[in-house]
């Protein structure tokens, strides 16, 4: 249906929009976006419809995209006349800065091969800082890797999350599909690879191992600090790589050690032993290469050495909870503004009856990425 809206009105149609307090207007190139409202009742995310001043209709485009969940409120402004920014109130701060893309190249290809009206969700990446690196560990089979791993993500949960890699190994009893690994067809897997799907990947064992890139992302994107356990030449990989981490090689005390460790763990058949022996020495050799790793640790004591990794990782001394609270990003309290000039969001926090105010400048003169995928590139800094 059409909407009647006075000629001379149109130019300012959607400041004249009585909205909602859980609903905001922009526009943007003649269509004035509105977000919010009622929400998507099966996805529970932020709807959009839009409205087309040309045709003068309301419509409701299609949503690319993964998109976010809903919340009680949350403020808009367009930006680089291509994207909303959309800032969720009391949301975790990895997750209050989205963009609705409505005019970037995917969007505009998008709509030439959909022949519709399209809008796609993108959510902002904040990049960390070194303190959030990613954490490559590697090391011979049976070594410890993921018992010591297993102990960070047990006393860290909110800080760490496990990069969950793809193989095309059987499952052992207790390793569950989508929790240890993706447990794959070798065919389906290397067609993955072969698509760009994988950050690396290596043969190890007579298996395929990867990382996917979505693994990455999915721990990057909740907010948590990635780890990766894998062998030697995966790191290798990564380490050639867009992704900056942090490398660390975990040696056995004796390769007897490490013999009896891997038979008491009583998970692989005698050929297999054999096989992670034989590829043990090798390993042990290349974990020495110089350059390839940042630390070398000797799974000796537990405890010990559990206590050197969390040295390394500046760990010690803090807990999970300390962590969290000084984690980056921006958390928006429900009493904000939000105003935009020559690429600069300011956002203002609190500040309501003499309530402290925080006032944080976003940066989003470089972005990078976007729709279909995340949006990387904004920095941001509290100003006051
Ligand atoms: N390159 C690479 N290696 C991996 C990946 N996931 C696991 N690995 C390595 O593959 C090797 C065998 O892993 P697994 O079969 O779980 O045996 P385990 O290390 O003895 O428990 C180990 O060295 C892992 O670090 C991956 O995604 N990429
Ligand atoms: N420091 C250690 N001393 C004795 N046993 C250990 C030590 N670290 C790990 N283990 C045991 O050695 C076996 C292999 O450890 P695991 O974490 O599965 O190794 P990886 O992941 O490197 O293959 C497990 O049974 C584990 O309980």
């Amino acid at each position: 249906m059409g909407a009647e809206v006075p000629e001379h009105l149109l130019g300012d149609f959607h400041e004249y929009l009585v909205l909602p307090s859980n609903q905001t207007s922009n526009s943007i190139s003649g269509k004035i976006y509105v977000i919010g409202g009622p929400e998507d009742r099966e996805t529970l995310s932020i709807s959009v419809k839009l409205f087309d001043r040309s045709t003068g209709e309301w419509l409701i485009p299609l949503i690319l995209g993964r998109k976010p969940l809903a919340c009680n409120l949350h403020s808009a402004v367009p930006v680089n006349d291509d994207r909303i920014l959309v800032i969720k109130s009391d949301s975790p701060s990895y997750d209050s800065l989205w963009f609705l893309e409505v005019d970037t190249q995917f969007v505009r290809e998008q709509k030439k091969v959909l022949g519709t009206e399209v809008v796609a969700w993108s959510k902002v990446v904040i990049e960390g800082d070194d303190a959030l690196k990613p954490v490559v560990i590697s090391g011979p089979s049976g070594v410890g890797k993921g018992t010591l791993i297993s102990k960070l993500m047990k006393e860290f949960p909110s800080t760490f999350g496990f990069s969950v890699s793809h193989t095309t190994r059987k499952p052992r009893e207790k390793e569950k599909n989508g929790v240890h690994y993706h447990f794959t067809e070798r065919s389906q897997m290397e067609k993955d690879i072969r698509e760009g799907r994988f950050l690396e990947s290596a043969l190890v064992h007579g298996n395929l191992y990867g990382t996917s890139i979505e693994a990455v992302e999915a721990v990057t994107d909740s907010g948590k600090r990635c780890i990766l356990d894998i062998d030697v030449q995966g790191a290798r990989s990564v380490r050639s790589s867009s992704l900056e981490a942090i490398f660390i090689f975990i040696c056995p005390p004796s390769f007897e050690e490490l013999e009896k460790r891997l038979r008491a763990r009583g998970t692989e058949s005698e050929e297999q032993v054999q096989k992670r022996l034989r590829n043990a020495r090798a390993e042990l050799e290349q974990g020495k290469f110089p350059g390839l790793f940042d630390h070398l640790l000797v799974n000796d004591d537990l405890e010990t050495c559990y206590t050197d990794l969390k040295k390394i990782l500046s760990l010690d001394g803090t807990s999970d909870d300390m962590l969290e609270l000084s984690a980056k990003g921006i958390r928006v309290p429900e009493s904000h503004s939000v105003s935009a000039r020559d690429q600069k969001v300011i956002i203002q926090c609190g500040g309501d009856e003499g309530l402290a105010r925080t006032i944080y400048e976003v940066d989003v003169s470089s972005l990078v990425g976007g729709a279909p995928g995340r949006t990387r590139g904004p920095e941001y800094k509290c100003i006051s």
